[in-house]
């Protein structure tokens, strides 16, 4: 377990630990194990002391821990640059350990935020540390639990020379997948925690996609929870491969041990959320990106959260269909219909999810190589696939590729599936369930495609109604129709530029 050490050990170091975790909750402990079980000596340090106390007592002979019951002594047992990693909750808690720590800390030291940071928290923190001659690393990582231990992906963000100084160790303690670490660095400042951010709001789009695919064949053809549990394990087998596809069949086999029923049964249906899948939305409608599949299924969670509403309206029992299912031809290959659906519309997600990354990259400068995210996410992550392998070609192929959708693997992937998704899409119309992420990512596709939107028609609306100029198809410059008089057309250059901004 412990034979990739690249970093001198501590010994030869004075004896001083070469990294500290303080925040030793579920993330924190873990990742501390991680680093301890490579051979780093690792200083731990957490707010509520007991934590520190247990972790040593459960685990200490798994590598050399350094316990600290007070900041102090835990920035003294570090070696210098000192690296601290902390993983506390995000938001203010995090603001707070950094105003206790900077004052203990010297020029060059590291620290780095591993928990889900907003990116703009990031880069207010990355600009302020820096003032203070301090390194900060915005890093996301990702894998729960079980990957903060057994190795995460790693996305860290920050100055090239703290990654020179911390990449070693997280490189060791990522997971690995055909020799390569799930860590690379993905650019300054706020760039690793926008990477993570979006990662998320990937895994909402994906999650929410295969409730869908699970509703469409429960409530489509009628089959049972430990049925469709069988045809995720199958589709586990096939381009579909993933955590998520591999642990849906798990929840989907497990019985209730009080009820007896399926335990998706016994379970409110409402979904809850922290905020980064809100946060990737919020980020993409100022980008101007459309993130369709992601705000899907944000939406799709704030609807079932909804639930005075929801019991309004079944109360009052809104009419359309309900309980019927598909029969005969209508449900004959329905079954593999809904995994090329499925199948498709992820594919529309990650591509939508990269153009998010793409802009952002832009917007801030940060450089981020695509075909490297693809590549960190193949393994540790939740969203590992098998498909990211693809992905990570397409980026490497054509680095300036417009649209995933555009490379000839994802396109004919995409033809192959669309008679299917158009299947599923108009199956759950006719159905009555509500499948928003299989529908939009089809719109998307659809719209992408399109010679002529009917965009043209929004924008001559908005002429008439507030003269906001429009472009035309046959001439340079910005018009405005005298819709008021005698409908003649008038140049208007010295016109708003924001209204010209399709975002
Ligand atoms: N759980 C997961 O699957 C994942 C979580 N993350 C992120 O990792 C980070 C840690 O997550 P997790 O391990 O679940 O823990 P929590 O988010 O539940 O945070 C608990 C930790 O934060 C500490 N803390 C809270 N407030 C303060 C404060 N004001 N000052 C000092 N310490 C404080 C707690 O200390 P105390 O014990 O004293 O209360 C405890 O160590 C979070 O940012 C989370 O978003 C990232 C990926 C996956
Ligand atoms: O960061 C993670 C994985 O990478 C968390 O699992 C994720 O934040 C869960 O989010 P939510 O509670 O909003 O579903």
């Amino acid at each position: 377990m412990a034979e990739t050490t690249t970093t001198p050990a501590a010994s030869d170091r004075g004896d001083l630990a070469d990294v500290g975790v303080t925040g030793l909750a579920v993330m924190g402990r873990n990742l501390a194990r991680n680093i301890a079980r490579h051979g780093h000596a690792v200083a731990v340090h957490n707010r509520t002391s007991s934590r520190v106390d247990e972790l040593v007592d459960e685990h200490g002979d798994e590598g050399d821990f350094r316990p600290s019951h007070s900041l102090e002594d835990f920035v003294a047992s570090l070696a210098k640059p000192r690296r601290v990693i902390i993983m506390v909750k995000a938001g203010k808690a995090t603001d707070a350990v950094i105003d206790e720590l900077v004052p203990l800390l010297e020029e060059g030291d590291i620290v780095v935020d591993a928990g889900n940071a907003h990116f703009e928290d990031t880069r207010r923190r990355e600009r302020d540390l820096r003032e203070h001659g301090l390194h900060y690393v915005g890093t996301g990582v990702s894998g729960g639990e079980e990957g903060a231990l057994e190795g995460p992906s790693i996305m860290p963000g920050g100055s090239r020379e703290s990654y020179d100084a911390l990449g070693p160790i997280l490189e060791d303690i990522a997971v690995d997948v055909d020799g390569t670490p799930c860590c690379t660095y993905v650019g300054p400042d706020g760039a690793g925690h926008f990477v993570k951010m979006v990662h998320n709001g990937i895994e909402y789009a994906d999650m929410q996609l295969i409730a869908e695919a699970y509703d469409l064949l429960r409530s489509g053809l009628g089959m049972e929870p430990a049925d469709i549990a069988g045809v995720f394990e199958d589709w586990n087998s096939g381009d579909l491969e993933s955590f998520l596809v591999e642990i849906t069949a798990r929840v989907l086999r497990h019985t209730d041990a009080q009820t007896g029923k399926p335990f998706v049964d016994v379970v409110v249906d409402q979904a809850e959320q922290k905020g980064t899948g809100r946060w990737t939305v919020q980020s993409a409608l100022d980008l101007g990106i459309p993130v369709t599949g992601i705000a899907e299924a944000v939406f799709a969670r704030a609807l079932s959260g909804a639930a005075g509403q929801r019991k309004a309206v079944l109360d009052k029992g809104l009419a359309g269909p309900s309980g019927v299912r598909l029969e005969g031809e209508d449900a004959e290959g329905f079954v593999d219909a809904v995994r090329q659906a499925l199948y498709a519309s992820k594919v529309v997600a990650y591509a939508q999810g990269f153009d998010q990354i793409t802009a952002a990259s832009a917007e801030y400068g940060w450089g981020v190589d695509r075909g490297m995210m693809a590549t960190i996410w193949r393994g540790g992550c939740i969203i590992r696939a098998r498909f990211l392998d693809r992905i990570k070609e397409a980026y490497d192929a054509d680095e300036h590729l417009a649209s995933l959708l555009l490379d000839d693997y994802f396109a004919s992937a995409v033809d192959d599936a669309q008679d299917a998704w158009r299947r599923v899409v108009s199956a759950a119309v006719r159905l009555g369930i509500p499948a928003p992420g299989f529908s939009s990512a089809l719109a998307y596709y659809d719209g992408l495609r399109r010679d002529r939107l009917p965009a043209s028609l929004v924008q001559g609306l908005r002429d008439l109604f507030g003269a906001h100029t429009y472009r035309r198809v046959d001439t340079e410059g910005t018009f405005h129709t005298l819709w008021g008089g005698d409908l003649s057309e008038e140049r208007q250059d010295t016109a708003d530029q924001g209204s010209h901004s399709p975002h």
